[in-house]
């Protein structure tokens, strides 16, 4: 469904007028052809103005916001936290948000509500480090480079107008390493993850793994190349199965990359389970059972059943508490030194890459602005 349905399905006043209006008041670009995209066309920003607009539209009088500025830069968190008073003002209306952003908490409530207590995250598997930074390390010996890409681009063309995602990219991560990549809100970043992970098609530009031309779909890749590159998406819950329970999601990649034999599949989920912080009986439940940081362990655990070389990560802490979001970063650490595999780090969390990251990769409207070490281009706050 395209963005102007998807509001005025919602909408008191569903005239297209009042939809761009909406759009408007979310503060979207309704004059570059968004009204017609889909959502899987937008970026994390765009997606989240277009829910609050959806929320507006039923002319509520009090709204109920989760999270509403997950996985956004903090510029961009800042316009929506001013963009939120704005509307509280100026519509009468009551707020309610649940966040874990002390910042945003800051800026706009009133008043605030702590259940600390209830949310402690789930504990840590015993084989965590103390201090991550402690662990990252390059592994001597590993074949190849890495992963690598050259001069990719990415053209999305919306009313005969050409926009360039990713204009000439150039990548790399080295094997064992733990590469970052930052950027702001719509600079390419998710659709660089993807191009990597073969799910978005470059107009131009090569990837190769370890010194191999890779194919650029992954359906085309073959299944061993399919197993090796892995990527852990910005919303689990828009694609973990919602009929499928955690053990059936996590027996699936074992059964098709691993071929492990059915007698092993329940042992196997359990460790792997285990390995992400969670209990055996996690296995039992569905996804809208879930918290959002067990759903974000979930998916790490999916795609690390498939025992890939290289792990994508796109926004993975971007919905969790500051521990929680310690915990799933120390946790992608240790397993990174335990399999051996290269990690790729999407985050606006710049102190989460700067502790975890020892490359950076910088984005900005699609064309990487610096790469080098983590510790000359991200400060840790
Ligand atoms: N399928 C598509 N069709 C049209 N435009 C698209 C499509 N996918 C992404 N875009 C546009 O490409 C740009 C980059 O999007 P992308 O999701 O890669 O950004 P991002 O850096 O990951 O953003 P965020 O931090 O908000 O998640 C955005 O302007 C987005 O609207």
């Amino acid at each position: 469904m395209r963005v102007r349905r998807l509001v005025a399905e919602t909408a008191v006043d569903p005239s297209p007028q009042a939809v761009r209006d909406l759009l408007a008041e979310c503060r979207l670009p309704v004059d570059d052809g968004l009204p017609d995209r889909r959502p899987g066309a937008l970026s994390g920003g765009q997606q989240r103005r277009v829910a609050l607009a959806r929320a507006l539209a039923r002319r509520p009088g009090i709204l109920l916001l989760d999270e509403p500025t997950a996985g956004l830069d903090t510029a961009l968190r800042d316009e929506i936290a001013g963009l939120l008073r704005h509307l509280a003002t100026t519509r009468d209306l009551a707020i309610v948000l649940a966040c874990h952003d002390p910042e945003l908490v800051d800026r706009c409530a009133d008043d605030v509500v702590d259940l600390a207590t209830a949310c402690r995250p789930a504990p840590r598997p015993a084989t965590l480090p103390a201090r991550p930074e402690d662990t990252v390390s390059h592994p001597d010996g590993m074949a190849g480079n890495g992963l690598t890409a050259h001069g990719l681009t990415v053209g999305f063309t919306r009313h005969g107008r050409a926009r360039l995602a990713l204009d000439g990219v150039d990548f790399a991560a080295a094997p064992g390493s733990a590469t970052g990549i930052v950027g702001p809100s719509g600079s390419g970043k998710t659709t660089l993850l993807r191009v990597l992970a073969g799910l978005q098609r470059p107009d131009a530009g090569t990837l190769t793994l370890d010194d191999q031309v890779l194919p650029a779909l992954a359906r085309k890749r073959g299944r061993d190349r399919q197993r090796r590159i892995q990527l852990v998406p910005q919303n689990p819950l828009g694609t973990l199965n919602p009929a499928r329970t955690v053990g059936a999601t996590l027996a699936r990649p074992l059964r098709l990359h691993q071929a492990t034999a059915k007698a092993d599949l329940a042992d196997r989920v359990t460790g792997l389970l285990a390995d992400v912080g969670l209990p055996a009986d996690f296995a039992r439940r569905y996804p809208a059972e879930l918290s959002g940081g067990q759903r974000q362990r979930v998916s790490i655990a999916r795609a690390l059943a498939a025992g890939p070389d290289v792990l994508l990560c796109d926004e993975v802490t971007s919905a969790l508490d500051p521990d929680t979001a310690t915990a799933i970063m120390s946790l992608l650490t240790a397993l990174r030194e335990r399999h051996g595999m290269t990690l790729v780090v999407v985050s606006h969390e710049h102190h989460l890459i700067a502790r975890y990251t020892d490359t950076v990769h910088l984005l900005d409207t699609g064309r990487i602005t610096d790469s080098g070490p983590t510790a000359s281009l991200v400060a840790m706050t």
